[in-house]
Order: structure tokens, then sequence, then C-alpha cells
């Protein structure tokens, strides 16, 4: 172990070592015992979660110009053809009036399409002089590098454009469940979103968790089934898959013209036409036609069921439907918007982005039914003085100002760009506004609006927009900035923790600085991602959702920040909790020269449901215990919730009451009241019984069939719990199972060697779950050898 640790002292000494590929086979070149990343309870412990506070959604996402000469070269033909539009409409913003914005994001499975499509929105409304193909790695929206080598999305991305009058903003969110918490960011900040769907595949994993994401912010939507052109393309079965996945309301709005090889078009059921794309190429032209023949009864069975569906909402209209009248196409657009909004319903429409078919109708949709921000209620917050007191503060140029700081990111030519959205009043360079979460005021240096990559300074911002700040001194992500004179705390957001965790060592001592000083920055831009330094053991450990999560992590670090690191094997971040409810006493007594120490505390601790934290009650009754002295339990409390018991994971489900207790007149302090806590969490915890959890992933792996029988057993290997079996277009076969995180890693590569590379999986969270009583052994028996 001493060994060890000198080795882990001395970055130096293994700079021969491989930085490891967390897909790949290079093994860690750290020490096993120093690469468990256990919390130690020592109080050497330095814990940087750098800026997790909160934080909130993203829209004009991260944009930062490590460029590639290509890259570049791109930027720059952008920049040219867009610049005028944008500098224009910079200027006359309010000449869109805030019921004509639209603040919409993209949001899907991975590869549904959402880049392609935004790449078309973007041609389509005029913003784009060349558009970007996914697969050449071009597109303008995927502008990271590691995004355009791998094709994904990885940070959200955002631009503002403009179509029939409408200012349109959009952002272009992950897919990946590793990136999760961009959705997140993204959904608290935006007014409606369009969720693509693969019409091949239907309702993906990922897909139902943004679509529930998106429940929680109740963001009104449309639906958008892409690639109808693929083999195996299916609209109704994506429609039928809406309901029963999503359990939500789809109303069909288009059903296609053709299918795979033959999509040509789509039916308006509003208008009541066809709508046919003259080619598949970039700007191919639509005309309306008259409904084919075959697909008349279709079409008038659709428009059924959307007429029924729309009159429900008004009573006129529905008397006029009993009546044998039809509402004009108005009153319909007006229903189907109303609908929207309220949620009743989700508008579905079809087409192929890839194959120029169907954006343009897609756009018409999101300014007919997407909500502005006068459409929606009004922003809730709290006084800063009074967390009581609700404040509203409605969508108008004329209120007080209140916008939400929902991403930072530091930029090489200005510095840290944190990005707000303004929801009420107005944000002028070189005024100030207080940010209301730590009483501070900021000075509004530049305003800058962004697409994409590129940036427009503006003078002033008004209500509906995304706008970066340059260089803000104290907000983080999740914070309030608003009018010093009419203060405001909007709502935040919880990030998720963190599931895995990798030592990482910096390969010279040259590395040591700028490795500390990219973690901070890095952790600035994403509250999911956490690190921490073990000066004990000199050990640094980076924590996030995933592998593909962390290896980005130390992929930007090698490449913006020049860090060349060895990173360890991955972790899983445990959890631990209790099963039963213990009642300690526990006395702090001290008498050591001077003044003594004395507190006497009984506390209960209870398990809780699962996601229920940790909470903290008093039930103490006549004083008791003084309620001057009740902080320094809850203190004393929280400073051990990070440290559980049994291996030192933070402690998760536990409801600790303080019952009953005693003071002395002289001796009792806040400080004796918080040692006496710890005491008590240390003696009642290891008596209420216990346990780890650990996180169980749903993964759904869709192999050919003749490989089900070697994912099956590989799976059950893996402590996998399988729970359904099923078909997928092309004679695929999909399996659903519950397998723990611990047992996943590397598991992209298992499953290439075991498939020839024909099978492909996707996993999320699912839940955490105890931990199997033989592997809580070893996993203490690590943790006692690492102490020892
Ligand atoms: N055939 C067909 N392919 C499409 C269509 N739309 C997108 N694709 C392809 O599907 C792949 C994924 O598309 P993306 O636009 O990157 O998907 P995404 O949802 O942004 O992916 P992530 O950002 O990684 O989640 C690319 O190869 C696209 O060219 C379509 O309408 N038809």
């Amino acid at each position: 172990m001493a060994e060890s640790v000198m080795k882990m002292s001395s970055p130096a000494a293994s700079n021969s070592s491989p930085l490891c590929n967390f897909n790949g086979s290079s093994r860690s070149p750290l020490p096993p015992c120093c690469l468990n990343g256990r919390r130690r309870k020592s109080s050497t412990v330095r814990r940087i979660r750098a800026l997790t506070s909160s934080s909130i959604s993203d829209f004009f996402g991260s944009m930062k110009l490590h460029s590639t000469p290509k890259l570049l070269n791109l930027q720059h033909k952008q920049r040219k053809s867009s610049l005028s539009v944008f500098a224009m409409a910079a200027e006359e913003k309010r000449a869109v009036p805030l019921k004509d914005y639209r603040n919409i994001g993209i949001m899907a499975h991975i590869d549904a399409g959402k880049t392609t499509t935004t790449e078309r929105i973007l041609y389509y409304t005029g913003r784009n002089y060349k558009i970007g193909e996914v697969h050449e790695g071009t597109a303008t929206m995927d502008w990271m590098e590691q995004e355009q080598e791998r094709g994904i999305t990885i940070t959200s991305a955002a631009t503002t454009t403009f179509w029939n009058n409408h200012r349109i903003n959009i952002i272009d969110t992950p897919g990946h469940v590793d990136f999760t918490l961009e959705v997140e960011r993204a959904l608290r900040v935006l007014d409606g979103a369009i969720c693509l769907f693969d019409s091949v595949a239907g309702v993906e994993p990922q897909s139902e968790t943004v679509w529930r994401q998106a429940d929680r912010y109740g963001v009104p939507r449309i639906c958008f089934v892409n690639k109808m052109d693929r083999l195996g393309a299916n609209f109704f079965r994506t429609r039928d898959m809406i309901v029963t996945n999503l359990g939500a309301k789809p109303l069909v709005l288009q059903v296609p013209v053709g299918s795979e090889d033959n999509f040509k078009g789509v039916i308006d059921l509003v208008k009541m036409k066809a709508i046919i794309w003259s080619g598949e190429e970039l700007g191919a032209k639509f005309v309306y036609e008259d409904i084919p023949t075959d697909l008349r009864e279709l079409a008038q069975e659709y428009r059924a069921q959307l007429i029924e569906t729309i009159v429900d909402l008004d009573d006129e209209a529905m008397e006029n439907y009993l009546e044998g009248v039809e509402p004009d196409e108005a009153t319909v657009k007006k229903l189907i918007r109303l609908g929207t909004i309220s949620s009743s319903f989700v508008p579905v429409l079809c087409g192929s982005a890839f194959k120029n078919k169907g954006v343009q109708p897609l756009l018409d949709a999101v300014v007919d039914y997407l909500p502005s921000p006068i459409d929606l209620p009004a922003m809730k917050g709290t006084d800063p003085d009074d967390p009581e007191l609700i404040i509203e503060r409605t969508a108008s140029d004329d209120e007080p100002f209140a916008g939400l700081a929902f991403k930072i990111m530091s930029d090489p030519f200005v510095g840290s760009l944190t990005f707000v959205r303004v929801y009420a009043g107005k944000l002028t360079a070189g005024s100030y506004v207080l940010n209301s979460n730590k009483g501070k005021k900021e000075r509004i240096g530049r305003l800058l609006e962004m697409h994409a990559n590129s940036r427009e300074d503006v003078k002033v911002s008004l209500t509906g927009d995304i706008v970066a700040l340059a260089g803000l001194k104290d907000t983080i992500t999740g914070e309030t900035l608003c009018d010093p004179d009419k203060p405001v705390v909007l709502e935040r957001m919880d990030f998720p923790d963190p599931v895995i965790k990798v030592a990482i060592e910096p390969k010279t001592k040259a590395d040591v600085d700028k490795m500390s000083s990219g973690l901070i920055k890095l952790a600035q831009e994403d509250p999911s991602f956490h690190f921490s330094r073990d000066e004990e053991i000199n050990q640094t450990v980076i924590e996030g959702m995933g592998e593909l999560h962390l290896e980005i992590i130390v992929d930007r670090l090698k490449r913006e920040y020049k860090v060349e690191a060895n990173v360890g094997a991955p972790q899983v971040n445990y959890r631990e909790s209790i099963s039963k409810v213990y009642e300690v006493k526990y006395v702090h007594k001290k008498q050591s020269g001077g003044s003594g120490q004395f507190a006497d505390v009984t506390i209960r601790f209870e398990p809780m449901e699962a996601g229920g934290g940790y909470e903290f009650k008093s039930e103490i009754k006549g004083g008791a215990v003084p309620r001057e002295y009740i902080p320094g339990v809850m203190k004393g409390l929280e400073e051990c919730m990070s440290n559980g018991v049994l291996a030192g994971y933070p402690v998760v489900d536990v409801r600790a009451v303080l019952v009953d207790g005693s003071y002395h007149d002289v001796d009792s302090s806040v400080l004796a009241f918080q040692l006496a806590a710890r005491g008590a969490f240390r003696e009642g915890m290891r008596k209420a019984g216990p346990q780890m959890l650990e996180p169980i992933m749903k993964v759904e792996v869709v192999t050919p069939e003749e490989h089900l029988g070697d994912v099956i057993g590989d799976l059950n290997s893996r402590r996998g719990q399988i729970n359904n079996f099923g078909d997928k277009p092309g004679g695929l076969k999909v399996v659903d199972a519950l397998v723990p995180l611990a047992e996943m890693f590397q598991y992209v590569s298992t499953l290439r060697g075991m498939t020839k590379g024909r099978a492909s999986y996707t996993m999320q969270l699912a839940k955490f779950d105890v931990v199997p009583q033989h592997i809580q052994n070893q996993l203490a028996a690590k943790e006692d050898a690492v102490a020892a």
C-alpha cells in the first residue's frame, strides 16, 4: 500500500503508461488500491464540487472556437452568409413581437436525426450558406471536434433563425444518456420542443427518458417521425408506440405518401392536400396536390379523428360539428394550438430530414402550434429575503428584469460566457444586475447572441431572448440575475449525482497545474461532472454520468488544456443506506483544562423510500435541546451523510429525527452538538442495518437472431435480469434487461466481439438497488485493505 501511494504521489514516475481508453483494452496504469476512488474519511479530503449547485437549461450552448482549419473555414463561410440577417435581427428584434417568439428544443434518442433536422431547418430558414452533413463531419451545430469525429452531439448547441416572420431559437440537444444533463438544462428554459423519432426504431429508450423529462417540466411538444425513407420505416407503428410507450395522446396531422425508397411526401390533414417533393436534393421544391386516390380513405379516417379530438376543446366548434359543420382551417389551427400548449395532445408529423422532405411543414407547425413566451404561465420565483413569498414575473419587456443563468462555458477569446434566458424585462450592456442567489451585483459587460459557434454583440436583450454574457464574476449555472430594485429568485433545478468515477493522474509535473485549472473549468461548464482531490494519497478522482461522459472529459483535457494523463479503470459510485429504524443516544463530553464540552442527543435513523435523499426533522419538545444548538446537530449529520459507515459512500434515503437530548448551561455549544450528532451517526447507522446500493441500468440490446443466445447468456453472467424479448424490423431481436452498472463497463467491446459488430445497445439509469451481500463484503474488504 505504502508503495502504491508513493507511486501516486509521483506523477512523473508513470509517464510512460498509456492513457487508458475506456472502451479499449489498455489496462489501468495506476495501482488498483489507489483507483477505487473511495471517499476517504480523512479530513484531508478536499472535495471540490466545483459549481455543482444547480443549473439550468441550455439554449445557445457550447460554442468553443478550438477550431481545425477546416472548421474555421466553415465558420467563416457561415458568418459571411448569415451575419447580415443576424445583425439586422439583433437590432430590430422587437420588430418581432414577443408573441412571435418560439424558444424550442429538439430532442430524441441518439441518432434519431436531431442534428440533421436542425441543419435542414437552418438551411431552409436561410441561415446556412452550405449545409453540414453529420456523416461528413461538417454539421454546424455539432461544432466540437469530438462531435465532428464521432458524429454525435455532446454539448447543446443553439441558434436563432427566422420563419414566416417568427423568431425561432433552436437548441440541438444530445441523445446519449451520458449527456442527459444537457437535455435537462434545455428543458428548463425551453417553451416548446420537437420530439424526433426514427420511423424504423419507433419510440426508443432515450426518447422515453426525454419525454418524461419534458413531462416534468411541462414542455408542450410536437412529434416528428423522421427517417421515413429508411428500409422498415413505419409511421403508424411509431404513432402507436407514442400511445403505448409514452402514454401520450398523438394527434396525427400528416400521413405519409409512400415510405422507404418510395417516400414522396405527406398528406396535410389540416388542408386536406398532399405535399409532394420534387426531388431529394437539398432545396428540393414541393407542391400541394390533390390527395392520391389510393390514400383518400386513409386521409379521411385520420382527418375525422383530428377534428373529433380538437372540437372537444371548444363548445361552439363541437356544436357546429354535431350539426355537420366542420371548423374552417383557421379554427382547426387555433384549436390544435390550444390543445398542444395545454398538452391535451401532441401533434404528429413525419418526413425525412436527410432526404429534405417534411422540414418546411415542420417549421410551419412550430410557428402554428408551439407556444410563445406569452402563452405560458408567468415565471414563478421567491423573494430572496423570504423564501415563502412567491413572486411572479410575466413575460414582458416592461416588467423588472429577471433571467436565469443556465450554462457556463469557458471561451478562449472572451473568457467565461454565461448563458441567460431573459424571462422578463430587458438586459442592457453596461448595466448592473443582482445575482439574487448570492446577493451580489454583477456588471453586464458584453452581451452576445450566439449562432452555434459564431457570435454577435448586441446592446440590449429583451424578454424571451437567450443571450451569452461575457465576464460575469460570481454567477454559476442555475442562478438568477435580476433587477437590483425588484429582486426575485427563480426556481432552480437539481442535477443528478454522478454514477461512475475514475482516478486520473497527470503524466508529468508540468501537467499538474494545467490539469487542475482544466478540471475546474470543465466542472464549471458541466454540473454533472465532479472531481475531488485526496491530498493524503495524492489522488484526483473524476466523476460523471457514464463511461462516454468521462472519456470526453479526458479527451477535452488533452485537446483543450493540453494535459496528458493516465486514467484508471472506471468504478461505480455506490451509495449507502439503512434497512431498519434505530434510535441512538450519544453524549459528547469533554473536560480538558478550561471550559468543557457537553452535548447529549437522541437521534432516530429511519429508512426512506428510494429517491428520498436525506431529511432532517426535529421533534424536540420543551427545549430539551435549545433552538440555537439544533443547527449544530444538523451540520454534524450533514457532514456525515457524504461518508457512509460501510465504505465511505454517500448516504441516501435516510431520515434523521432529533427526538431528545440535554445540555449544560456553560459547557454546551453549537460545536459540541455538532460533534454529538457525528457520534450518534457513527453509532446509530451501524446498528440500523446499513447496506450498499448500486446503480442498476435499464439495458436494451438489439441483435440479429443468431446472436440472441450469446447476448442473453452474457447478460445473465453480468447479474442481469432479463425482462422482455421482442422483435424489431429487419429480423432483429430486442432484449430488455436490468443490469448493475458495475457489470457493464467495456460492454461495448464485448458486444461488438460477440456479434461481429452487428448488435447495438443503449442503457440508462433505472434505479439504485441493494448490492448482493457477497459483493458488499468484497467492497468492504477492499476498503479495509486501503485503510490498513
Ligand atoms: N435515412 C435517413 N438517415 C437519416 C435521416 N436523418 C438523419 N439520418 C442519419 O442518421 C444519422 C444520425 O443523425 P444525427 O442527425 O446525427 O442524429 P442525432 O439525433 O443528432 O444524433 P446524436 O446527436 O448523436 O444524438 C446520420 O448518419 C444521419 O445522416 C433521415 O431522415 N433518413
